[in-house]
């Protein structure tokens, strides 16, 4: 008798099974806190492998862990390119691989793209809900890509700006954002002019140099630091990242992959999950910067979430 083949789930069922972001936020919280929980917590989870592809400018990440709590095992393959010349290529493509964790058997493969959005966006947005200035009023987003829609949809869903203002290297992207999205969005000339004055700020560019400096951040305000996940590329400048509290996803994986940790030198505070798990405190009051990697529990997450219900229509 032969075993059944994996299930193959693409990018639209991901969609329908995952419409909304906020889904996975009890998921990924419990995943965070796991996570930050050390061996009690029942994450394993290495510090993901980068390959680089240096003739391509691109690299690939391979992303493996289990979660005891969830019973769950993947791993996510995910590549990264810096300067593709066909602009209907998107950056970043992504697998997620997930195994019966009782016998290792290869149960599905599931869209990754779809994936690494929401469960990105979706723990910035808890990161920002324990870290923002109580009556934030404006948001700000620098960058236009994928990450700054699904940032967008899950921000907009769960807190009240009276003000969303949008800055991208390439006017013409944050114009169409803009005109995409389903609330009114300013579109800002610099970076400067969509910071100032900016409660909540999302940088999810492919920069590789500051595009972010103290000098324009409102103090007080809470910062989801997203791009820049080599150990040479930066997004946030040097006064900033010492100048504020510092909250990541995995201490090993920022003092590792995040050239804005490493390259400015400065202490890391504590993890998302410690704060979850309530043994660090959150400091709204403070100038927050939360500097997210991504870490792949996030994913194995998401893809029992997408796989499970999948399952229960079919
Ligand atoms: N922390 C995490 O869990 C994850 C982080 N990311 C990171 O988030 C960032 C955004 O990802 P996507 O939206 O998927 O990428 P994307 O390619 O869809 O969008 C990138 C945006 O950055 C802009 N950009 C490109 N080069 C730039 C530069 N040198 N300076 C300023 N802006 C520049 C582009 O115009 C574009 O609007 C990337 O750095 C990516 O690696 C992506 C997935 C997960
Ligand atoms: O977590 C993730 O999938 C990624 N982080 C940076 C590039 C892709």
């Amino acid at each position: 008798m032969g075993s059944t083949p994996p299930v193959f789930i693409g990018a639209e069922e991901v969609e329908k099974h995952l419409h909304r972001a906020s889904l996975l936020l009890p998921a990924l919280e419990a995943a965070l806190a796991n996570f930050s929980a050390g061996a009690a917590g029942g994450v394993v989870q290495p510090v993901r492998t980068v390959l680089p592809v240096p003739r391509h400018g691109g690299y690939l990440g391979v992303m493996p862990a289990y979660s005891a709590a969830d019973d769950a095992l993947t791993t996510k393959l995910v590549t990264f390119y810096e300067h593709l010349k066909d602009s209907s290529v998107p950056s970043h493509q992504a697998t997620v691989l997930l195994f019966d964790p009782s016998n290792g058997t290869l149960k599905a493969v599931l869209d990754g793209s779809v994936i690494t959005a929401k469960r990105t966006a979706a723990v910035s947005a808890i990161a920002t809900k324990l870290l923002m200035p109580a009556f934030a009023e404006v948001l700000c987003i620098l960058g236009a890509g994928v990450q700054a829609y699904s940032h967008y949809d899950i921000f907009t869903e769960l807190f009240t700006f009276k003000e969303v203002r949008i800055w991208n290297r390439t006017k013409e992207r944050a114009v169409k954002f803009a005109g995409r999205v389903r609330g009114p969005v300013r579109v800002c000339s610099s970076a400067r002019e969509a910071v100032t004055g900016a409660d909540v700020i999302v940088t999810v560019t492919m920069a590789t140099a500051p595009i972010l400096s103290a000098d324009w951040v409102k103090p007080g305000a809470h910062i989801n630091a997203v791009g820049a996940s080599r150990p040479d590329w930066r997004e946030l400048d040097d006064e900033l990242m010492k100048n504020s509290v510092l909250f990541v996803d995995s201490r090993d994986a920022a003092l590792t992959e995040s050239g804005d940790v490493i390259l400015s030198g400065a202490e890391i505070f504590a993890e998302l999950g410690e704060v979850l798990k309530g043994t660090k405190p959150a400091l709204p009051e403070k100038t927050t910067v939360f500097k997210s990697l991504g870490m792949a529990v996030e994913d194995t997450v998401a893809a029992k979430f997408v796989y499970d219900a999948w399952s229960a229509g079919n």
